[in-house]
């Protein structure tokens, strides 16, 4: 599912209860604050509710008799009482003020392990705001519903329930009224449900693609500013962010509405009990004390009552938060290591597609698949070129080795064993990638570079080795210039660093895990001329004892390889040198000529 407002919103097939019973793995160890602090919170109703108690013995007592002797007694217990409530009441937020952090942080870690092992295409078809919703604003939903939504809304139910039982007790009639006043209530907190939780997901998506489109707005801020489009991104900002105003209406309205019929039922309640009181009070079924009583009762059920309207509303955002956050956990990930992973010790480096086949998920069926049967072999050491017109599926075909994606027919083998077959953490040691559109992380340039060694993490003068040679081979130099060299933080994915300064550090990245196999999609695109001649002597150097699969663009890259495999309508359709391929094949002469300019110069020097 595309989870953008353009999708269906999902129907609720689980109920609310059996929807957050979901995350119950994660909040079972804040089980007991989270219960202490609803018993904390019930002793807080309870004793609320004792207090009108006291209150009848006054009246009927020593207000009625004028024993003034006994309102001490009886004003120190109301006193004792209310400090008890509140001692009760400060319990409570003790209590449940940490729990619904751990269990954010837990899921948050669940969530994020979670995406870092779906496969690529999962993260294709999603928006990163959709994501990124889920990870920050619906789990904080669910923290402050653990903090006191749930805490408040169980006591408050319970205090409205014995408090009923208590108002029954003062008087049958006028509880039998209250009650018969609240039916509407519980009608309309039904038909409420319905309709919030429509519209409570509608909001929670909305809020999803607002994020995206602010994600995508600054991370595309260059290309806008560009092409003076900034104008054009706020108008499209605008009409979502009212279409979010818009829906966040119709959810206000919607708690408005109940919030209407949860005052309007108190207050009629009040009025009509009022009558009733007084001519049961006049006719003496009811002493007047009695009556003080349930009126004191039933204004401490005042709260618990209007505030369910708040509580359910918030449990239903909670309910869509959780729909939304397993949408992302339940998701089957179709890449994952075998159950009994083999392992290759000391890999040679003999990568072999054999009959490979690839098509896009959302591919439509009429079309042949991307890859149609890929046959090719690389041996131990060998360099080779892929070459193909744009679109071909070149970047798709390297994508397989890794397992970023799975073949959907035949196998890729590295050192004949199906890489399926190995673990995709061995897999991804043996085979390394740098791609043209080089990512890097927040953080110094060693952390970047030897990204793939996390065994040189601490330091020492291996990694200061690997580092430098690595960086020396992809000829980035410029890190000495950094202010701090190579400790110097690149910015938010290197952005401070330029395109071609960036590549070469993706590119040592991918040399300084020295892997068997190398797989480098046009890695060299962003470079000038003088220096891709550098970097491709010390690539040379590397590549003479590693196997290596070079997409490539340029007439230069391809004179790197041993050999050149053309790609064609979805399959190799020639494998040989530079200069064979040139005299013999026409289509790859055709790929070669719509390389950029200095292809002639290379023609004739080949
Ligand atoms: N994630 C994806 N989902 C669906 N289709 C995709 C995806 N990535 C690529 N494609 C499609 O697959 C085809 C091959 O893309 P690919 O990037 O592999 O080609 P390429 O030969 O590397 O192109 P170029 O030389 O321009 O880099 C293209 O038609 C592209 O639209």
């Amino acid at each position: 599912m595309s989870p953008s407002t353009t999708s269906p919103v999902r129907p609720h097939v689980r109920g609310t209860a059996r929807t957050i019973l979901r995350i119950l793995p994660w909040v079972r160890p804040a089980l007991p604050r989270i219960f202490l602090g609803m018993g904390a919170a019930l002793a807080a109703g309870l004793v609320s509710l004792a207090i009108p108690v006291v209150l009848q013995s006054l009246v009927d007592g020593p207000l009625s008799s004028g024993d003034g002797g006994q309102i001490w007694p009886a004003a120190v217990i109301v006193l004792v009482l209310g400090a008890l409530e509140a001692a009760f009441i400060a319990a409570r937020r003790w209590f449940v003020l940490t729990p619904g952090t751990h269990v954010e942080a837990a899921m948050r870690n669940s969530l994020y392990a979670k995406l870092q092992d779906l496969p690529v295409a999962f993260h294709d078809r999603w928006q990163s705001g959709q994501l990124l919703s889920r990870a920050m604003s619906d789990l904080g939903l669910i923290r402050r519903w653990l903090a006191f939504g749930i805490v408040l809304l169980v006591v408050n139910l319970a205090t409205i329930l014995v408090g009923f039982v208590v108002l029954f007790f003062w008087s049958w009639q006028l509880g039998l009224v209250f009650l018969l006043c609240s039916i509407p209530l519980w009608i309309y907190g039904y038909v409420f449900e319905q309709k919030y939780s429509v519209v409570a997901r509608r909001s929670q998506d909305q809020q999803g693609d607002l994020a995206t489109a602010v994600e995508e707005s600054v991370h595309g801020i260059r290309v806008l500013k560009a092409f003076g489009r900034g104008k054009y991104s706020l108008e499209k900002f605008t009409r979502q962010a009212e279409d979010l105003r818009g829906t966040e209406i119709e959810k206000a309205q919607a708690i408005a509405g109940i919030w209407l019929w949860l005052l309007l039922v108190p207050d009629v309640a009040f009025a009509l009990c009022l009558l009733g009181g007084v001519w049961l009070a006049s006719t003496g079924s009811l002493t007047v004390g009695q009556l003080f009583a349930f009126f004191a009762t039933a204004t401490v059920l005042r709260f618990p009552i209007e505030s369910i309207g708040f509580l359910l509303s918030m449990t239903f955002d909670t309910r869509t938060a959780i729909d939304r956050l397993f949408e992302v956990l339940d998701e089957p990930n179709p890449i994952t290591d075998p159950e009994h992973p083999q392992t290759i010790a000391q890999p040679s480096g003999r990568l072999v597609f054999e009959g490979a086949h690839f098509r896009y998920q959302d591919s439509p069926a009429q079309f042949p698949d991307l890859l149609d049967g890929i046959d090719l072999e690389l041996e131990p050491g060998e360099t080779m070129a892929l070459v193909g017109l744009t679109g071909s599926g070149k970047t798709t075909l390297t994508a397989l080795a890794t397992r970023l994606y799975d073949v959907t027919g035949g196998a890729v083998t590295l050192d004949g064993v199906d890489v399926r077959a190995l673990s995709r953490e061995e897999l991804r040691r043996h085979i390394a990638m740098a791609f043209e559109d080089a990512t890097l992380f927040s953080a110094s340039v060693r952390d970047n570079v030897l990204l793939g060694r996390p065994e040189l993490a601490d330091g020492g003068p291996e990694a200061d080795r690997v580092l430098a040679e690595a960086l020396e081979i992809a000829q980035a130099d410029f890190v000495a210039e950094l202010p701090n060299g190579a400790d110097t933080r690149v910015g938010e994915e290197g952005l401070s660093l330029s395109g071609g300064q960036r590549q070469r550090l993706a590119l040592a990245r991918a040399i300084a895990a020295r892997p068997a196999v190398l797989v480098l999609d046009d890695p060299l695109s962003a470079l000038d001329v003088d220096t891709e001649a550098r970097v491709e002597a010390g690539l040379r150097r590397v590549l003479a004892t590693t196997t290596a699969l070079v997409v490539a663009h340029r007439p230069s890259t391809v004179m790197l390889a041993d050999r050149v495999a053309l790609l064609e309508n979805g399959r190799v359709t020639a494998v040989g040198r530079h200069s064979e391929l040139l005299a013999s094949n026409d289509h790859y002469r055709f790929v070669i000529s719509s390389f950029d300019d200095d292809n002639t110069e290379i023609e004739v020097n080949a």
